[in-house]
């Protein structure tokens, strides 16, 4: 026993150069083991029994099943280390160096041991001692220190090369699936969280990064580590390898059996990481609501919530790796035993010599922690596989609405029609079921209806941000579909509901909707900024145009925020402008000021205008208003036209807010 625990001492000191998984399982693993049944036991029924309340977890639980490894995974694993290559098999070169050295290190132990023994029993004549190993390397210290260090440079160049491998490979990752998620059409933002994709794309990659890169060079290691040291035990015994056969076949199921449970709780544990992370990010960036509903200790649980889902996954991920670990200790070190018991024996007849079995024994523990490494590098390509199954099913999710490709038309001559359109959101039920009307050229239309009618996703459908589920938008007889969506979008000017500021400055504000932005000069930007009434505060900033606002424009006003988006649907000069409440933010007089500067520029251009309003006050020089109503088009008409229509849906709104807002139809 005492050579046992002296190898594994000796295995234990070794542990910066054996693989990581291996100094786990000699170094961790009895602790494990001493920590006895009853921790486990608890460990397992508590899991379990919190297992069945979660469930969330639970029910996704059913999904992972689905996700079976296949090599269709591993194989668009290994393709992303393709462009690579070079860089990843000169690491691998490095590492035949390293492991060449590594693995003859136990041969020399073993003939220096016999040299010992022969010249303690004074077996060798004085030519024979001339020859000795231990005299070499004293005469020529060089020449070890030499081979020495061709080891460690080939450590550190093997290492090199596979972390800017893997990077490389993250970042490549990480730009392909970035771009995928920005030309989803908005039915795929609408179900998936943002959070949850920003998770994707920092651990998830990080992952599918590492298992193609020092992964696969450890796992090579190992393997190249185990193939030699196998080779070598051979070599040194045949009769010995008998006790190596039976154990085999163990480590291997072992491997199989919590391999496919390592992989079940990486996927579960990616997704319950990605919830937490979405529930961070959505609850940090909404802070100030936050703080003013005081809503800080809810938000502390409902994070929580999402933690504990990650410690009870991490508990069953625990205990499958420890059970895998204690079962490779078990097995390696009855191994050992084994080894050492039939060693003995085979000395005593002479059929081995002490080196002979320090060899064999060392090169038992190598294989024995490659082995182990090999689980590890298992384990990890499993987590690897799993991160990259959601990755890619982002990677290659073809969006229903292209971003681009079709007729290039961005100006409309005569009308943009809306014939028969229905429309829903998914799991919503429908909200319009016959949508008819026609938006002319380079007239103002006002869409209005009560809160929630679907005034903005007339919009929306404007802007194919989705596709009508029947019926159609004609362009000047052109079916929307027809057209390249992007191109189209490039020609509308858009202010949103609540106007988004990016957190830079102000100018970079203003030219983020031009295509070109390089070549928008000073001039277009002020004059953008003075028709939308913004200048004139910008200039009473210190900075000016150079300000920054902050994340999401939180140090301007709201009034502030939608001038700022107006002059920036202004400065690309679009044919067509939506306004989605677009003056609800300011006060009467800038609105009032925003309108005189519309008009003008009505006045002067051939602009489609689309005014989404409820202030009805705002809307009273549209040319034509459309009423929404029940989903479809209750009244269309001009603004005296529709007032006069007696109990008219658009009478009675501008009734009640007349009552309600007095105060603003004053100009
Ligand atoms: N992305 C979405 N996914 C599912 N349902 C949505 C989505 N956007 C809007 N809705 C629903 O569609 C309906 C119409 O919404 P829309 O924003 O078009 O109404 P609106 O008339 O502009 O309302 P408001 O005047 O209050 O802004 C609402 O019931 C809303 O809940």
């Amino acid at each position: 026993m005492s050579l046992l625990s002296h190898i594994s001492r000796l295995c234990c000191s070794r542990c910066s150069s054996i693989p990581s998984s291996s100094t786990r399982l000699f170094c961790y693993a009895p602790q494990i083991g001493r920590t006895g049944g009853g921790f486990l036991r608890s460990t397992l029924i508590k899991s379990k029994q919190a297992f069945r309340n979660v469930s969330v977890v639970e029910t996704k639980r059913e999904s992972y099943k689905l996700k079976n490894a296949s090599w269709k995974d591993l194989k668009a694993i290994l393709s992303l280390a393709g462009p690579y290559k070079w860089r990843i098999l000169l690491g691998i070169s490095f590492l035949g160096v390293s492991s060449t050295i590594f693995l003859l290190t136990p041969r020399v132990l073993g003939k220096l041991i016999d040299e010992w023994d022969e010249t303690k029993q004074d077996k060798m004549d004085q030519t024979d001692k001339s020859l000795l190993l231990a005299r070499y390397f004293k005469e020529n210290p060089v020449a070890l220190v030499g081979v020495l260090m061709l080891g460690a440079l080939a450590i550190a160049a093997r290492i090199y090369c596979m972390h800017t491998a893997g990077q490389l490979v993250i970042n490549d990752l990480r730009k392909t699936v970035f771009n995928s998620v920005l030309r989803q059409d908005m039915a795929f933002f609408d179900k998936n969280k943002v959070g949850e994709i920003v998770s994707r794309l920092s651990t998830d990659a990080l992952i599918v990064g590492y298992s193609v890169s020092m992964n696969l060079s450890d796992g090579a290691r190992a393997l190249l580590t185990c193939l030699g040291s196998g080779g070598l035990m051979v070599y040194t015994s045949l009769a010995m390898c008998k006790v190596i056969v039976v154990v085999v076949p163990v480590i291997v199921g072992t491997f199989a059996v919590f391999g496919k449970l390592q992989r079940k709780y990486t996927l579960m544990m990616q997704e319950a990481v990605a919830g937490a992370n979405q529930v961070a990010t959505e609850r940090l960036s909404s802070v100030r609501t936050v703080r003013m509903l005081v809503a800080e200790k809810k938000e502390l649980a409902a994070y929580s919530d999402k933690i504990n889902e990650i410690w009870l996954i991490s508990k069953m991920e625990g205990l499958a790796k420890g059970c895998m670990f204690g079962s490779f200790q078990f097995t390696g070190y009855l191994a050992l035993s084994s080894i050492l018991f039939y060693g003995s024996n085979l000395i005593s007849q002479g059929l081995l010599t002490y080196g002979e079995l320090s060899s064999f024994c060392l090169y038992a523990v190598l294989s024995a922690g490659s082995l182990s490494a090999m689980s590890g590098f298992y384990l990890e390509l499993m987590k690897g596989l799993g991160a990259s199954s959601r990755l890619f099913e982002l990677k290659d999710r073809e969006p229903k609405i292209p971003l681009e490709g079709g007729i290039q038309k961005g100006n409309v001559q005569e009308a943009i029609r809306f014939e028969h359109v229905a429309f829903g959101y998914a799991d919503r039920d429908p909200l319009f079921h016959n949508i008819s009307f026609d938006v002319p050229a380079g007239k103002i239309t006002a869409v209005v209806g009560s809160s929630g009618s679907g005034k903005s996703t007339i919009a929306s459908l404007l802007l194919r941000l989705y596709d009508p589920t029947n019926g159609r938008i004609l362009v000047d007889g052109v079916d929307l579909k027809d057209l390249d969506p992007s191109y189209w979008r490039r020609h509308i000017g858009t202010v949103g509901q609540e106007p988004v500021l990016f957190s830079t400055t102000i100018r970079d504000n203003i030219i983020y909707g031009s295509t070109e932005p390089e070549k928008v000069s000073e001039a277009d930007i002020v004059s953008a900024a003075e028709q939308s009434n913004a200048d004139e505060f910008i200039m009473r900033f210190p900075q000016k145009y150079d300000t920054k606002v902050g994340e999401h424009g939180s140090t301007l006003s709201g009034g502030q925020k939608q001038r700022i988006a107006i002059a920036r649907a202004l400065v690309n000069k679009p044919n067509i402008l939506i306004m989605d409440e677009a003056t609800s933010a300011l006060d009467a007089s800038s609105e009032y000021l925003v309108r005189i500067a519309l008009n003008k520029l009505l006045a002067n251009s051939k602009q489609t205008v689309m005014i989404i309003a409820h202030r009805l006050s705002t809307i009273k020089h549209a040319d034509q208003i459309v009423v929404v109503d029940k989903g479809s088009v209750a009244e269309c008409g001009s603004y005296e036209e529709l007032i006069q229509i007696p109990d008219g849906i658009f009478r009675k709104l501008v009734e009640k807010q007349t009552f309600g807002f007095k105060d603003q139809d004053s100009y």
